[in-house]
């Protein structure tokens, strides 16, 4: 017998599903398509969420794995060819998706693994300002890892050119005790040195405000964590870039949903594709971008 449970949940104004496997747990809202909680049995959270919080309509909750498309952060920032997509003057960071409904179009079990899958049909649940034809799908799987696929179908008659991210929040003991990496010797534009590009040449750290796009990323990054032992490892295909972010101390502050000391026990790793590696969809095209979590301890 399977010791799987998948149970419906409410949180205040959002639908949710909590999957229990024998291993871990899981718990993914049907508004954005959001996973906002995943732990293994025995170790601290692996995806951070805010203990502070909100289920609330139309606004994306603070932590998990929020779904920025068909644009990312502030569309005067991206290329030429994405913002040429949308025709409205006010345009919402992180793009349009995170903050709507998705179709759950299944969740299936099958021995210790759990697949749920989502959809988002422009063509049935129209984009105001961004009047094109696109099927997006995100599938979760859930086994002894965590793996997700975000797949974008144009389903119109011209190219459809997008940025995008998995916008993923992970729990860390002290952020200024890990390291990531994989990054050494790329190319990263500082945004908060005015997007200057530079180089990493030693391994990341964290000792400030960060918020930085890295370029020509590797398909493995790994955060190192030695107060909790444990490395998290991130394999990617279909992106070339990430965003490496933790607000630290003032921006904190001025965060929703952000207790003023959180900044200590998360940092996002954005799986993406943006500036120069932004995606083009060719008519009746598929874009796939796939991310998978996994953990190993170390040291103790
Ligand atoms: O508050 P939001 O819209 O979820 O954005 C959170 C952060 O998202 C990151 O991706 C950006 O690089 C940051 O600049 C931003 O502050």
């Amino acid at each position: 017998m399977s010791n799987t449970q998948v149970e419906r949940v409410e949180l205040d104004q959002l639908i949710c599903w909590r999957i229990r496997t024998q291993r871990s747990e899981l718990l993914v809202a049907q508004q954005g398509a959001q996973i906002l909680a995943y732990q293994r049995d025995g170790q601290p959270p692996l995806i951070w969420l805010s203990p502070e919080a909100a289920y609330q309509r139309a606004q994306s909750v603070r932590g998990g794995v929020p779904i920025c498309w068909p644009w990312f952060g502030d569309l005067r920032r991206n290329p030429q060819a994405v913002q040429a997509h949308y025709q409205q003057v006010e345009a919402p960071a992180h793009g349009l998706v995170r903050g709507l409904d998705w179709q759950l179009l299944g969740i299936d079990e099958e021995g210790e693994q759990v697949t749920l899958r989502f959809a988002f049909d422009t063509q049935k649940e129209p984009l105001a300002g961004w009047p094109h034809a696109a099927l997006l799908q995100f599938e979760i799987r859930l086994a002894d890892d965590l793996a997700m696929s975000l797949q974008t179908h144009n389903r119109g008659e011209a190219p459809l050119t997008l940025s995008q991210a998995l916008h993923t929040y992970f729990a860390v003991s002290d952020v200024r005790q890990v390291s990531v990496d994989g990054l050494r010797g790329c190319r990263y534009v500082d945004t908060l040195q005015d997007w200057r590009e530079l180089r990493q040449d030693a391994e990341l750290r964290f000792v400030g405000e960060t918020d930085r796009i890295y370029m020509d990323t590797p398909a493995r990054l790994s955060i190192v964590d030695p107060g909790w032992g444990r490395r998290i490892h991130l394999d990617c295909s279909g992106s070339r870039s990430a965003v490496l972010w933790n607000p630290w101390v003032d921006k904190a502050r001025r965060l929703s949903q952000f207790p003023d000391d959180a900044w200590q026990n998360m940092l996002c790793i954005e799986t993406a594709n943006l500036l120069e590696d932004v995606v083009q969809v060719k008519p009746d095209e598929w874009h796939r971008l796939d991310l998978r979590l996994s953990s190993d301890s170390f040291g103790h």
